[in-house]
């Protein structure tokens, strides 16, 4: 991509990127959660779809999600470098030249929304590109830098991918699509804020409005808290509708409980060290763990019990 040394936003010369750093750009840890969920809207979907187009439509997924985080990193590669967490990231770290960034973005963008059109439906495309263009201009761009309800709104984006799963093998999108959206919207500002308050001190260096710089710690606490009530009955709405059975039942009553007391743990605690703060780290790990797993039980009863 860049075939010679260009010169970046400083003086020094940025040398061709290599291959590594635009694997690093489309943060690949995090998008396997992202392309898991979307798997698992795909794998729950009523109907046939080919092998070979289902792998497709979860390579356009991880390509788009990757090419959105790719541009939210061009976007943000001056505050990026303020902030001990992502100061070493290709584009801050002086290992990428911006354009390469931007063009890589765009183009994946771009090829990723045609090609799940093309393999699959227009209705799948179109939630992609939805969702791109949530993630880079409605949180990085608008929300990220004015509100510290960024990610509440923003955090929308990352709720898409198993509907995209879904669309792309029914062409339609029914209640099941749309209560695992809700339960990742209303997952996110708990798995978010709980590594906020750890991280605080990074974002109000970069003077990024994150809710435990603004509203400090003790509000944040209470908002988990608050959102996790909430997650809970997105994730037991499934059973309530009828739209899962057992497995996931069982699953989702006991995974939100140790979720439940996890976010309790974090609203009781009083540290302003972050190096301290346990309870939050274990929240924020325990997210991870959950999405996974409730969303593995929403396949197990599809496939194994029909
Ligand atoms: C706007 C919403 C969200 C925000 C602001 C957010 C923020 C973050 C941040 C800052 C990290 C630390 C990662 C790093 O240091 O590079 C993280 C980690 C992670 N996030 Fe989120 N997240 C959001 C939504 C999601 C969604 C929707 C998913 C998947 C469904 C997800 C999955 C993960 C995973 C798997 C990690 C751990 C990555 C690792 O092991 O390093 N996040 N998140
Ligand atoms: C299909 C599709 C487009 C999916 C998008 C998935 C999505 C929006 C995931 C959000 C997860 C994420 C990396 C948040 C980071 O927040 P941040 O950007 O504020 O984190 P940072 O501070 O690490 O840059």
């Amino acid at each position: 991509m860049a075939s010679s040394p260009i010169m970046s936003g400083s003086l020094s010369p940025v040398l061709p990127a290599h291959w590594r750093d635009f694997v690093a750009l489309t943060k690949p840890r995090v998008m396997t959660l992202v392309v898991f969920t979307g798997l698992c809207g795909l794998l729950a979907a009523p109907g046939h779809i080919h092998p070979v187009l289902a792998f497709t439509a979860i390579l356009c997924i991880a390509l788009g999600a990757g090419a959105a985080a790719a541009l939210n990193q061009w976007y943000e590669r001056d505050t990026d470098g303020l902030m001990q967490r992502t100061a070493s990231r290709p584009l801050p770290a002086g290992r990428m030249d911006p354009q390469s960034a931007l063009h890589f973005g765009v183009g994946l963008s771009f090829f990723s929304v045609l090609l799940m059109g093309v393999a699959t439906n227009w209705l799948a495309a179109a939630v992609l590109a939805v969702s791109i263009l949530f993630y880079v201009f409605v949180y990085t761009i608008w929300l990220k830098p004015r509100t510290a309800q960024n990610i509440v709104i923003g955090g929308a984006a990352g709720a898409f991918p198993p509907v995209i799963g879904w669309a792309a093998v029914t062409g339609d999108i029914s209640a099941l699509p749309v209560a695992l959206f809700m339960l990742i919207f209303f997952w996110t500002p708990p798995h978010f804020w709980a590594l906020a308050l750890f991280v605080r001190t990074d974002y109000a260096a970069a003077g990024i409005p994150m809710l435990p710089v603004v509203s400090g710690e003790v509000a944040t606490r209470r908002q988990i808290w608050f959102y996790t009530a909430i997650m809970a009955v997105a994730a037991m709405a499934p059973v309530l509708l009828r739209l899962t059975g057992l497995v996931y039942g069982v699953t989702a009553l006991l995974g939100t409980a140790l979720f439940a007391l996890f976010a309790f743990q974090v609203y009781r605690h009083r540290e302003a060290d972050p190096a301290r703060m346990m309870p939050e780290r274990r929240l924020f790990k325990y997210s991870i763990f959950y999405l996974f797993l409730l969303f593995g039980a929403v396949v197990a009863d599809r496939w194994w019990l029909g």
